[in-house]
């Protein structure tokens, strides 16, 4: 575990794997930390330098009052990667981690050498629908909605077959401090990357879970035809997080992808 202080906050993170490979940085969703990828980022430790971080308002990072931007989440990606003296990365990014990595790899192209963006699109849900969810996390916090959310999150196989696991993923969710998740709810309503998709300038995969409540396959499908060259992947039975519940599948298509696109 370490910690850094950037852009006035403390961000919790930690690099595993090689240390004179090429940068592999995984960056999460909302209202989760870094330990999503427990099942999918050390399976590149031997060929990569792997960094896993909490985004401002999440995990063991500082959670400042918000709203935030995106821009300030980029921000804090990129001065993680000034700190780790990290010149240029691949990025898979998972939901509002995606429009983080969208949003880095037009601001600084020279630096993002690859991109895979997971039930992500260049614009989240309806800005009424986070507006209304803010209003509810200020209220009462968490709490109150992160059943919803797990439905959306993971498959109601997953909820019947694992229900300890679903337990552990929402203690994660509810002790999230409100004012962290609202700040980062607020960056995904005012976020429309659309008409930036078509000048990414770097080799895409677009992933989508085929029972995805929160970002649909279909418009991770209309994202991938905005970005020059993305390819898009349906991963079947899968939610919003196919990093806890196809760590496997999903690992297999970050390989192919960074395979293609000759960084191993
Ligand atoms: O909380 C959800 O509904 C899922 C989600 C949307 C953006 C994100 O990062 O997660």
């Amino acid at each position: 575990m370490t910690f850094l202080r950037a852009n006035g906050i403390v961000l919790h993170h930690q690099v595993i794997g090689r240390p004179d490979a090429p940068a592999l940085v995984f960056n999460n969703s909302l209202g989760s930390d870094f330990r999503i990828w427990q099942e999918v980022a050390p399976a590149f430790s031997d060929r990569f330098r792997v960094v896993l971080y909490d985004k401002r308002g999440h995990g063991l990072s500082d959670a400042p009052r918000g709203p935030y931007t995106i821009d300030d989440h980029t921000d804090d990606l990129l001065a993680l990667l000034d700190h780790l003296r990290i010149e240029s990365a691949s990025l898979v990014g998972l939901s509002v981690g995606g429009l983080i990595a969208q949003r880095a790899a037009r601001r600084a192209a020279g630096r993002v050498k690859a991109l895979v963006l997971c039930c992500t699109a260049g614009k989240i849900g309806a800005p009424e629908l986070w507006a209304e969810r803010i209003t509810a996390v200020e209220k009462g916090g968490v709490e109150p909605i992160a059943d919803g959310i797990l439905q959306r999150w993971l498959t109601p196989n997953f909820h019947e077959a694992r229900k300890d696991d679903v337990s552990g993923w929402r203690n994660m969710l509810v002790r999230i401090p409100a004012h962290g998740y609202a700040g980062t709810c607020a960056a995904i309503r005012d976020a429309d990357l659309t008409a930036d998709a078509g000048k990414i300038a770097v080799p895409t995969l677009c992933v989508a879970g085929d029972q995805d409540g929160s970002t649909p396959a279909d418009v991770v499908r209309s994202t991938a035809n905005l970005i020059p060259g993305a390819r898009f992947e349906l991963i079947e039975n899968c939610g919003h997080i196919p990093c806890v519940e196809k760590p496997k599948v999903l690992t297999q298509l970050i390989q192919n992808h960074l395979q293609e696109v000759g960084l191993v």
